[in-house]
């Protein structure tokens, strides 16, 4: 007998889907951003991610919610003014393509990747793609191969919207260090300890740090394992959510983002690979 895949591919509003269901975890892919939309281990079948109900999910605007891809340049360090190049690059708004998907006992495995790489801003010669694996565990690899003759510099980030049940106790344990913080002017600051949430935060925490818990109620709830990261990003808009046309004023309350992000500036050398991989672990 062929093997069943677990993967389905659907249209709505213009925009490509692709639902994984296999036998560890449930997954929804969007090929524009290339966007993950959902992640639910079937250890527990709670949802992982946050996606707004209020997101435009018809391709006008960049997803608010799940993993949006950013590249080549996180947030506007575009080095042109603010508002002259999209906030966190283009790969978040363009078509995707799907390339590979294959089943195994550990999961489903996709790799897709972006129709291109070169737009205003960043001109340099490179091949992307994304390979995620569902099973598990959801684990995201953004592999950036300079493929040109000169080296070249980026950054990047897979900016996770987690689901928490209430932000107001949800706790994060496993960042130390100093953050800048975009909120004071890019202040240093030193990472408090309990790590809480109780206001708008928008941090760049400035290690490579490698394990984050989210805690939930006091239950470990989903850790978040990065690797060839220079940063971690903490993000919670709290009241300015209500300045986010696709959000809701209350949206905040159950969404946190924990990016696992280049901010640095990585220089890729002729030939030279790096990969920017984020876990998510079901706790
Ligand atoms: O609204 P977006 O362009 O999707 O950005 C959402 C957020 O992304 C990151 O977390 C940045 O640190 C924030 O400053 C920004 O507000």
């Amino acid at each position: 007998m062929p093997p069943v895949s677990s993967v389905t591919v659907s249209e709505s509003n213009g925009l490509t889907f692709l639902d994984v269901d296999n036998a560890l975890a449930t997954a929804r892919i969007s090929l524009f951003g290339g966007h993950i939309l959902s992640y639910v281990p079937k250890s527990d079948d709670k949802e992982r991610l946050w996606v707004s109900p209020h997101a435009y999910l018809n391709g006008e605007r960049p997803i608010r919610g799940g993993i949006p891809v950013c590249w080549p340049w996180f947030s506007d360090d575009h080095g042109r003014e603010k508002g002259a190049l999209p906030s966190h690059g283009f790969l978040r708004t363009q078509v995707w393509k799907l390339i590979d998907s294959k089943d195994d006992d550990s999961g489903t495995t996709i790799e897709l990747s972006p129709s291109f790489t070169r737009a205003d801003g960043f001109e340099n010669e490179c091949n992307v793609s994304m390979v995620i694996k569902v099973g598990n565990t959801m684990d995201i690899s953004l592999i950036t191969e300079n493929t040109g003759v000169a080296p070249f510099e980026f950054n990047c980030a897979l900016h996770t919207y987690f689901h928490v049940d209430h932000i107001q106790h949800t706790l994060i344990s496993g960042i130390e260090g100093q953050y800048k913080d975009k909120l004071d002017n890019w202040a240093l600051k030193a990472t408090p300890t309990p790590y809480a949430i109780t206001g708008e935060t928008d941090r760049i925490h400035l290690a490579p740090i490698k394990t984050a818990d989210i805690e939930v109620d006091g239950n470990a709830f989903t850790q978040v394992v990065s690797e060839g990261n220079d940063s971690l990003v903490v993000w919670n808009p709290w009241q300015s959510a209500a300045s986010i046309s696709d959000m809701d004023p209350f949206g905040y309350k159950h969404m946190l983002c924990v990016e696992t992000s280049l901010t640095q500036g990585k220089t890729l050398a002729p030939s030279e690979c790096h990969t920017l991989k984020q876990t998510i672990v079901p706790r």
